[in-house]
């Protein structure tokens, strides 16, 4: 059993509870009173040359335990939010990562940009669950999820105004992804098998993402350096979580990766530069 496998049958086993107190019909008109999603995909598309920073709520994780005394969810969002974040990602797995549905709520009620059920959902359920409580884009793992399973969520995702920001962590995962027809993907540095983070993954990886589809680089940042290098490689948005949380200043440490993110040598399409530079090498 892998982590991976490991981590969702503890989500599975809680996610039955929750449904044997709410029904999917329950659940789902819940989903149809929430506000509206927020446009995500048009938010995270880059601005001028300039990465988008999805800024996590993380207060522990299954490779480092529990990482820091962070301030409440909605406080730290906001201070995310002032710091130019784009999008906030919430944690929502309880077990090993001590997150919750009620830290989405929170988050949601603070901050104006869009937010991420950052979570292992697997069923429709969950995607219903998610936009109940406010989500405006849904994490859909491709390791964690059969071809026809992950067209089905996508599509069930988008149906609900929602943005899906599908994670892959191989070349061979993102074209599945492309072809179950994701626009936003995610890819992950940190292998979900042995929990190490390699961050030459996202260069290998953003390599097969065409320009139109949005690219976000996932996890090992420790710094605005790595945010530089994630964008010099082609991301559009990057997803920090543990070196905002332990920064001690979550606003400003967002804010120098944001700047980070608008360097003026990484104008004009990255990806486009970076296969002419290749061509040319
Ligand atoms: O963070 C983990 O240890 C982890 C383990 C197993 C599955 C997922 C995990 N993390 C989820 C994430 O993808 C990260 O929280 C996110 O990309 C931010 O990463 P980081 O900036 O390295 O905290």
């Amino acid at each position: 059993m892998t982590v991976l496998d490991d981590i969702i049958a503890g989500v599975l086993e809680d996610l039955r509870e929750r449904q044997s107190a709410l029904s999917l019909d329950e659940v789902k008109a819940r989903a149809r009173r929430a506000p509206d999603a927020r446009d995500a995909l048009a938010a995270l598309r880059e601005h001028d040359g300039a990465v988008s920073i999805i800024s996590e709520v993380k207060r522990s994780s299954p490779s480092k335990g529990f990482l820091a005394e962070i301030p409440e969810p909605a406080q730290l969002a906001a201070l995310y939010e002032k710091g130019g974040a784009t999008a906030i990602s919430v944690l929502t797995e309880a077990r090993r990562f001590h997150g919750s549905l009620a830290d989405l709520d929170a988050v949601r009620a603070a901050v104006d940009i869009p937010v991420l059920r950052k979570d292992f959902v697997v069923t429709p359920y969950q995607v219903h669950e998610a936009r109940a409580h406010g989500a405006d884009i849904v994490l859909l793992i491709v390791a964690a999820l059969e071809s026809q399973a992950l067209v089905s969520l996508i599509e069930r995702v988008e149906s609900l105004g929602m943005t899906a920001l599908v994670e892959v962590h191989s070349r061979l995962e993102a074209l599945r992804a492309l072809d179950a027809g994701a626009r936003v993907i995610g890819v992950n540095a940190r292998d979900l098998t042995t929990l190490d983070v390699d961050p030459t993954v996202i260069e290998e990886v953003i390599d097969v993402i065409p320009e139109g589809i949005v690219a976000v680089a996932e996890s090992g940042v420790r710094g605005p350096h790595d945010v530089f290098e994630y964008a010099r490689w082609g991301a559009d948005a990057v997803l920090v979580g543990e070196a905002l949380v332990t920064s001690g200043d979550p606003e400003e440490a967002v804010c120098d990766m944001v700047s980070a993110g608008q360097h003026p040598a990484l104008r004009a399409n990255r990806r486009a530069r970076m296969r002419a530079a290749r061509q040319g090498e």
